[in-house]
């Protein structure tokens, strides 16, 4: 009877969807400037992106109006139709309970397949008997967490609970860290979180989010997630392809080999930033009295004119600092020049007054005042260099290198004769140093000459070398060219990148970090690096942690500076699966407490099983990564965190270390199989048919022993 009700006024707002998207159509075909376009097509895409599931929810109040909430807000002649769930107006749907009603009598909840409603479900909330209309049953939340696994995870607007959307709407606006065990909902949130920033803090939405998570398989599962509530212009990336640049590609995992989790976790330490540092701040010269050789010229610069210079550098990373270091130079060899160029020629004057008893510069001002012409013919340079200098700075031309000294996604090295001293058209301030040559209009060309002199720049480069982040960071670890990269030295490759060519181009509005505990603190810098608002949602759980973690607590990980939320309910393991983890969790994190779930399901199985997989069953075999060539299908550890499947059958428990194995075990929503050893599983034979599953899920056929270990 409800739905019903509803589809009429589901069909119009179907309806204003279809001609808010022709109207965008017809628009495109006009076509507008790139720009315009592109937004147009984002906008159609979001508007296709909340087209499944439209509406779910309704509130009807206690002063008898009412409100439809659904994946976007839509307007009939000014009228709200459908209100955006992230809207104020839409958060009583979430928050409000019988206890808090908050002005609510009765939520609603609608289903609908295609555009067609096909059941309603209400919660009474302000203790008011159920009216004939109201239809009162399972909670939606139940039907949901009841459906098979499709191998891809969906969003909850539906059925997001009040603990998760408390932290989604949250109006703190910095780092947001969510805790929680395994199947609390913490991808959920963080997910929902972000298409909340982008829908309440406009500063955030004007650049796109970035998604980190463990693996591309993980990003695969989450995919669909942030489109489907209407955020397209996402990056999805894993946590070793968030730099994306040469030489990431196609990186061996450093995890595999022997010994690599201790040399991860030595290059993932803090303090390799510090030594990265001190190893490039030392390739800077200090402020000492240098003589260049240029040819078979030696020209000497004094202490003072070395100070200014790399103060002319200061704050700037190191290619770009040296840059203006060497525009600073190069204006002082110009005046240095030019002096020994005035002096040469006061000494001709001279020269030629005492031979031939004529001041030339005499002669010449009466010829041009003669003329009725006045003398504005420069004076030596000596006589005003004193003021000048206090006042100018030969940097100050236009053409310094950003201050930030920004950084393209590959950046270039410094060509070898920049900067240029001056762009073509720019006026080149006075340089202080040599007013003659100002006036004289050439300073230009006598700075060009000598940036672009080759033995300038040799000599520039023995004080201030341009330094390749490659380099560094091999100097850093002692090791040769030849040996080959690995993912654990991207982040030291990133630090060595933002230290001397500057911060990335690249950065976002939003970050979100999906199983935050398993980055390293140089991976964190490489985050932040990219999020200078530091708008960032941060999930995850360290008894999680796998071997290669390093960082075991929040401040280690963000800093200061943040909120910290945590989920107590868990939705995806039944509470008999969670027990058997309870003596696991007390051993590798006494702080921390079971979750409560919300659903009940068989005792996990050890050994023998009868295992009766269903047509729509989602299964996955979980082995330590050392035992993964082995078994044909099987998941290695690593690669499982944040999946989850119907039924999960773990093997080998005793040769998973004790974190992992926390993890493999809390990976199903039905049904945990222990498989005391490889060979066992093997038994089994066959595989089921794969279906919308991970790329690796096993198959195994159906109604099999699983024969005693
Ligand atoms: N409000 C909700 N409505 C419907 N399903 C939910 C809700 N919250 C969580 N779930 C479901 O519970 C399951 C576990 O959620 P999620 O993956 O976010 O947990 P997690 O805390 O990130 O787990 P892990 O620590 O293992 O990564 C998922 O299937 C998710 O869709």
């Amino acid at each position: 009877m409800g739905a019903v009700d509803e589809q009429a006024l589901v069909a119009r707002m179907y309806d204003r969807l279809d001609a808010e998207a022709d109207e965008i159509r017809a628009e495109l075909e006009g076509r507008p400037d790139p720009e315009r376009a592109a937004a147009l097509r984002r906008r159609l895409a979001a508007l296709r992106g909340a087209e499944h599931g439209l509406v779910f929810g309704r509130i009807d109040r206690v002063d008898g109006t009412s409100l439809h909430i659904g994946r976007r807000g839509l307007r009939v002649d000014g009228e709200p139709l459908l209100v955006d769930w992230r809207a104020p107006a839409a958060a009583p749907f979430y928050a409000a309970t019988p206890a808090h009603p908050m002005g609510v009598r009765r939520r609603r909840h609608l289903r609908l397949a295609g555009r067609k409603v096909v059941s309603v479900a209400d919660e009474i909330l302000d203790g008011s008997a159920p009216a004939p209309d109201d239809v009162v049953g399972d909670g939606p939340l139940a039907e949901a967490l009841a459906a098979p696994r499709t191998g891809r995870m969906g969003d909850a607007i539906a059925t997001l609970q009040a603990e998760q959307d408390a932290i989604v709407r949250s109006p703190y606006q910095g780092i947001t860290v969510v805790q929680g065990g395994p199947g609390t909902g913490k991808t959920v949130v963080a997910l929902h979180r972000a298409a909340y920033v982008l829908f309440a803090f406009p500063a955030a939405a004007a650049r796109g989010v970035l998604v980190v998570g463990p693996d591309a398989r993980f990003l695969d599962y989450i995919s669909r997630v942030l489109p489907s509530l209407g955020e397209n212009d996402v990056r999805l990336a894993t946590r070793n392809g968030v730099t994306a640049t040469e030489p990431q590609a196609g990186l061996p995992e450093h995890g595999h080999q022997p010994g690599a989790d201790a040399a991860a976790r030595s290059k993932g330490r803090a303090e390799m930033a510090d030594r990265l540092a001190e190893l490039v701040a030392g390739r800077r010269p200090h402020a000492a009295t240098i003589r260049l050789s240029l040819g078979t010229d030696t020209v000497e610069i004094g202490a003072a004119a070395m100070s200014e210079a790399i103060a002319a550098a200061d704050g700037m990373p190191h290619n770009p600092g040296r840059a203006a270091f060497k525009e600073y130079l190069v204006a002082e060899l110009a005046r240095i020049r030019a002096e020994a160029t005035a002096a040469t020629l006061e000494r001709i004057d001279a020269e030629t007054v005492e031979l031939t008893g004529v001041d030339l510069d005499a002669a010449v001002a009466a010829d041009l005042r003669s003329l009725g012409l006045a003398d504005d013919r420069p004076r030596p340079a000596t006589s005003r260099r004193a003021d000048e200098r206090a006042t100018t700075h030969p940097g100050d031309t236009g053409d310094r290198p950003d201050q930030q000294g920004r950084r393209g996604r590959s950046a270039p090295s410094q060509p070898a004769n920049d900067p240029a001293p001056s762009p073509p058209g720019s006026e080149p301030a006075p340089s202080p140093a040599v007013p003659a040559l100002a006036e004289l209009d050439d300073v230009r060309a006598a700075r060009a000459s000598i940036a672009a002199d080759p033995l300038v720049d040799e000599a520039i480069e023995r004080i201030w070398p341009r330094l390749d982040p490659a380099d560094v960071v091999r100097a850093l670890l002692g090791q040769d060219a030849d040996v080959p990269w690995t993912t654990a030295d991207l982040a030291l490759l990133d630090e060595a990148s933002a230290l001397i060519d500057g911060p990335p181009e690249e950065i976002y509005g939003h970050v979100v970090v999906d199983e935050a505990q398993e980055l390293t603190e140089m991976d964190w810098r490489v985050v932040l690096r990219r999020c200078p608002s530091r708008s960032v949602t941060v999930v995850g759980d360290f008894a999680q942690a796998g071997t290669g973690s390093t960082v075991t607590g929040w401040r280690q990980a963000v800093g200061e500076r943040f909120e910290l939320h945590t989920l107590t309910v868990n939705y995806r393991t039944t509470a008999e699966i969670l027990e058997y983890n309870r003596g696991l969790l007390a051993e590798i994190a006494p702080e921390q407490e079971l979750s409560r779930s919300v659903r009940h399901g068989e005792p996990p199985a050890v050994g023998p099983a009868i295992l009766d997989i269903g047509a729509d069953e989602l299964v996955a075999v979980i082995c330590p990564d050392h035992l993964a060539d082995e078994i044909d299908g099987a998941i290695p550890v690593s690669a499982c965190r944040g999946l989850e499947f119907d039924t999960v059958l773990v093997v080998a428990p005793d040769q998973f270390a004790r974190r992992d194995l926390y993890v493999a075990q809390t990976r199903a929503t039905r049904r945990l199989v222990i498989v005391l050893s490889p060979g066992a599983l093997l038994a089994l034979g066959g595989r089921p048919p794969h279906r919308g599953a991970p790329a690796s899920t096993p198959r195994i056929r159906r109604r099999r022993r699983v024969p005693p270990p």
